[in-house]
Parts: C-alpha cells; structure tokens; sequence
C-alpha cells in the first residue's frame, strides 16, 4: 500500500497564492495522504508584533516559554486551521492534530548541553496504528509542528523532523513517499541560480556541498532528516518545488532525488 507524506515549508505557507495552489494540488491527490506543515515565517512575524524575540540556533527556534505560547498559536491554531478550512472547501476531509491530540506524537524536551533550546522536542514515539486509523477513514491528518510531552508540556518541533518522524513509523506498513516541498525547485549546486538543480543527492556528493558551504542553513536539517527517513525505510525521498507537487508524485523526477 502506498502512502504520500508531503511536508510544504513555511515560505510558501507565507505566500496566500502558493499556498492555495499547493493545497488544491495536494487536495487533488490520489489514495492515502498526509500533510506537515512548517510555519516559521508567520511565528517570526507574528513574534515581532508580540514584542517576542526570534533567536535561531542551527535552523532550530529556541523556544521560551513567550515563544512556546506564540508557536502553539500560531502553528496549532492559525495556520494549521486555515490549511483544513482551505482544504475542506477543496473536498479533502482533513483533520488538523498537533502531537498531543490524541497523543500521536510523544516527544521529550531536549536536553541542555551547549545550548538551551527551551520547549523544543525531540520525537520520542509516532502512534502508527492511530494514523492508519485516521487513514483508513478516510480521513486526511494535517499535522502541525508541535509536540507534547509525559510532563503535560506543549513542545516545538522542527517540521521537517516531523515529517521524517511520521515518515518512519509508517514506513513499517505503507510504502511511504516523502516529498519535502519548498520555495525552490531542489537543492541547488549554485544558491544564486534558481534552476541549479541537484537531480541525485547521494551522503557524499552532501557531504562535498556541505563542506564548501553551498548546502547550508535550513537546508541541512532538511537533508539530515531525508537521508535518516531513507535509512529508516523509507521508499522514496524527494525535495521539490511546491508548484511540482503533481509532477513529483507521479513521476517522481521533480526536484532532487535524495538516494543512500
Ligand atoms: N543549496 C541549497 N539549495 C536550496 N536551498 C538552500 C541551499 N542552501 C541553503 N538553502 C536554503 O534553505 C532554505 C530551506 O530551508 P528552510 O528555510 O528551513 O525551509 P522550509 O521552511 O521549507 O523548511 C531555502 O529557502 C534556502 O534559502
Ligand atoms: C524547533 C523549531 O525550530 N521548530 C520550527 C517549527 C516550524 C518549522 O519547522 O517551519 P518551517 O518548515 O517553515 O521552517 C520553528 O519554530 O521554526
């Protein structure tokens, strides 16, 4: 059995007319699906005029308690509701969830070492058989990138880790898609060239980019995350554009193809 897990980045959620295109794309998907939703751009915005800091470390929010309620808003309600309205209208029965709903997903608050992340979780456990549950009525989870925890805590977590996380604990039963959607068509071999495409992404050709800094920013927990969902069984990773949603899930050519 086959299963689409699409994660769609915080750029395009930012941007209304993307964003609609992508939704209608996803709507008209066939078979199972699930979506991840990132949100970055509108917490940072929606921070400021909440007279709450923004700092990031690695790609990662550090999350204090301010931040902790600006994200919960923000990702769990705002922007995960105006997806499953949009996505209604479209005649896709989605179902919104943060991890705590339902307890899919248990993360743990990560530990301080160099760094104090704050409310940031790692994920612990995906609850599979509930998400099949949901699947197989039918109904499409849209997941938001917070987390819960054993202490009764809300928790922030990186969207793309999620993704790769859900990707993962479904992957014992489905034959899991992965597709990272963004803003650009793949990862690029020139950042300041749109149409740099990186078509094959093996560890080592990463590891190559990686070192003389084309591969940087947000784009290396993206990649970390593919690869381990790859290493983890999952089918097939991709990272494309959000216009070629359609095209990379029936093709499979779109966008860069991360492979072991
Ligand atoms: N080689 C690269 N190719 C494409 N994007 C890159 C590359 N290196 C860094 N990036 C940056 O990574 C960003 C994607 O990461 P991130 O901002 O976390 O996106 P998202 O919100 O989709 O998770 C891109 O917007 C781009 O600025
Ligand atoms: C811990 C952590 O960094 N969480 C992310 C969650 C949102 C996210 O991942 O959004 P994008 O996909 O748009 O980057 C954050 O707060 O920015």
């Amino acid at each position: 059995m086959k299963l689409n897990i699409i994660k769609i980045g915080g750029n395009v959620i930012d941007n209304p007319r993307s964003c609609k295109q992508f939704l209608e794309d996803f709507a008209a998907l066939e078979g199972s699906k699930i979506l991840i939703h990132g949100g970055g751009k509108v917490a940072t915005k929606i921070a400021v005029k909440l007279d709450v800091e923004t700092k990031m470390v690695d790609g990662r929010r550090i999350t204090d308690l301010p931040m902790l309620e600006v994200v919960t808003m923000v990702y769990g309600g705002l922007v995960n509701k105006q997806i499953v309205a949009q996505l209604q209208a479209l005649g896709c029965n989605a179902l919104g969830l943060t991890g705590a709903d339902g307890g899919v997903i248990l993360a743990k608050k990560r530990a301080v070492k160099d760094i104090d992340y704050g409310y940031v979780g790692d994920v612990e456990k995906v609850n599979a058989p509930l998400i099949d549950n949901f699947l197989k009525n039918e109904l499409t989870p849209i997941f938001a990138p917070l987390t819960f925890d054993k202490e009764g805590n809300m928790l922030n977590t990186n969207a793309d880790t999620q993704a790769s996380s859900v990707a993962v604990a479904m992957a014992e039963q489905y034959e899991v898609n992965l597709i990272y959607c963004f803003e650009k068509k793949g990862v690029l071999s020139n950042p300041d060239d749109d149409d740099s495409v990186i078509p094959q992404l093996t560890p080592s050709i990463y590891a190559d980019y990686k070192a003389s800094g084309v591969i940087n920013a947000g784009m290396i927990p993206k990649l970390d995350n593919a690869f381990a969902a790859l290493q983890r069984g999952v089918a097939k990773v991709t990272i494309c554009h959000a216009d070629e949603l359609k095209q990379a899930v029936a093709e499979g050519t779109r966008g860069t193809q991360i492979i072991l």
